[in-house]
């Protein structure tokens, strides 16, 4: 099986390209860090430290790298089984166009073989998503190939995966948590399901998806905002705070009964999964900055992200969300020079004053009364 993965970061090496390489696929990563495809070429083979409970170290071997962008990429789609990007939900749209080159030549070459892609982005049917992007960059007279051969697989991610301490002696390195959950939906695969180790099948895979990002991804944003606030600068000692993880358990209860409407969760195991998430945020062996989670505020405030689909959740049933709402003023509080949007997000609200930037940023309506109680948070917390 030849597998190429976009995206040779924490969550490609430490996560998606180890399964691949473990699963005995030949594993090409895709990277635009000129420097990190010449490491990895250089070593074929890199260390993936797992810690939790128990600590090993597995040595991933026989990979190789190419340029992103560049005639090798295009090669190893025309004759790829697998697919898989993990370059964060911005540079999706960027990969579409090389994608929709290599499949353009994979059929001027004749090869009729199926090929899977998978986007591990933390969004909700991201590979959805960029189907429609690679079909905008591919000439019309593919389409039909398209449909016929090549999969376009929803899945749902999650391993805390931190950027490795720089190392120079070892520096493809990355530690990651024990933790891993891949799901894929089972329906969307052409030809045989390939056979990836640790790639758990569904058919019900939004449901999966929202568990993951409207949980998880929700209680580590909540938990790296006010963590910011309070001057802390990893997860760990931000939820070492009892004030912070109770709010941050509320806001993941709050997300979950969300949850437990839409999809029928069980209350009780769904509370089980929010409490191993907050083990998990305290796992003593990973340095997970809050400027790493924190990361892109105006991705994570918008109406499809982690904070704002479950509060208009609340909203559909009726639900409490005070919890939600902290959260969300907290994020507008988010400073951070070296962050573009952080930079952009703190210019609209000296220039445009907070309640309109809160609404730019998430979408929602002025007339919502939540406006008002997020804005006066935001006042609060600035006192
Ligand atoms: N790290 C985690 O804990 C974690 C867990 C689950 C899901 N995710 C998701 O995985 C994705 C990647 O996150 P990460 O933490 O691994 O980020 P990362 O920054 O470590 O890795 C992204 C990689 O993509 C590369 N890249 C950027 N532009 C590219 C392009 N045009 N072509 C090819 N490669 C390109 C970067 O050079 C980098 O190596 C995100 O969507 C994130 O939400 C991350
Ligand atoms: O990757 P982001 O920026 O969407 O979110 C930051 C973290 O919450 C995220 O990377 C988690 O570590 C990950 O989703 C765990 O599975």
């Amino acid at each position: 099986m030849k597998a190429l993965h976009f995206g040779a970061g924490n969550i490609g090496r430490g996560f998606i390209g180890k399964l691949l390489a473990e699963s005995d696929a030949e594993v090409t990563f895709a990277d635009a860090n000129t420097q990190l495809v010449d490491q990895l070429n250089h070593s074929q083979e890199y260390h993936v430290r797992v810690v939790g409970d128990t600590q090993h170290t597995d040595v991933i071997r026989h990979i190789a790298a190419v340029q992103a962008n560049s005639d090798d990429v295009i090669s190893q789609i025309v004759k790829a089984d697998i697919i898989t990007t993990a370059v964060g939900p911005q540079v999706l749209a960027k990969i579409a166009a090389t994608i929709a080159k290599g499949l353009q030549l994979r059929f001027e070459q004749g090869n009729h073989t199926p090929v899977n892609i998978i986007a591990c982005e933390n969004m909700v049917r991201g590979t959805s998503q960029l189907k429609q992007a690679v079909l905008a960059e591919l000439p019309q007279q593919y389409h039909d190939l398209l449909e016929q051969y090549v999969g376009f697989v929803d899945s749902a991610v999650d391993r805390i995966v931190p950027p490795a301490a720089a190392n120079d002696e070892d520096p493809l390195a990355v530690t990651v948590e024990s933790f891993s959950e891949w799901i894929v939906d089972k329906n969307q695969f052409k030809g045989d399901i390939p056979p990836v180790q640790g790639m758990e099948l569904t058919d019900n895979l939004l449901a999966y998806v929202e568990r993951k990002l409207f949980t998880l991804n929700t209680g580590h944003i909540v938990t790296a905002y006010l963590g910011k606030l309070a001057g802390y600068k990893t997860i760990r000692e931000a939820i070492a705070d009892e004030a912070i993880q109770n709010t941050v358990r509320q806001a993941m209860q709050q997300s979950g009964e969300v949850l437990v409407n839409r999809y029928g969760f069980d209350r009780q195991l769904h509370h089980a999964y929010i409490e191993k998430i907050l083990t998990r945020f305290a796992n003593p062996y990973l340095v997970d900055e809050i400027d790493r989670v924190g990361r892109q505020p105006l991705r994570k405030l918008g109406a499809e992200d982690r904070l704002v689909k479950p509060l208009l959740g609340t909203l559909e049933y009726g639900l409490p969300n005070d919890a939600l709402l902290k959260g969300i003023a907290a994020a507008l509080h988010y400073r951070n020079a070296d962050d573009p949007q952080a930079v952009e997000l703190q210019g609209w609200i000296e220039q445009e004053g907070v309640e309109a930037a809160l609404l730019r940023a998430t979408g929602l309506k002025a007339d919502e009364p939540c406006v008002a109680t997020i804005v006066a948070e935001y006042q609060r917390m600035a006192q």
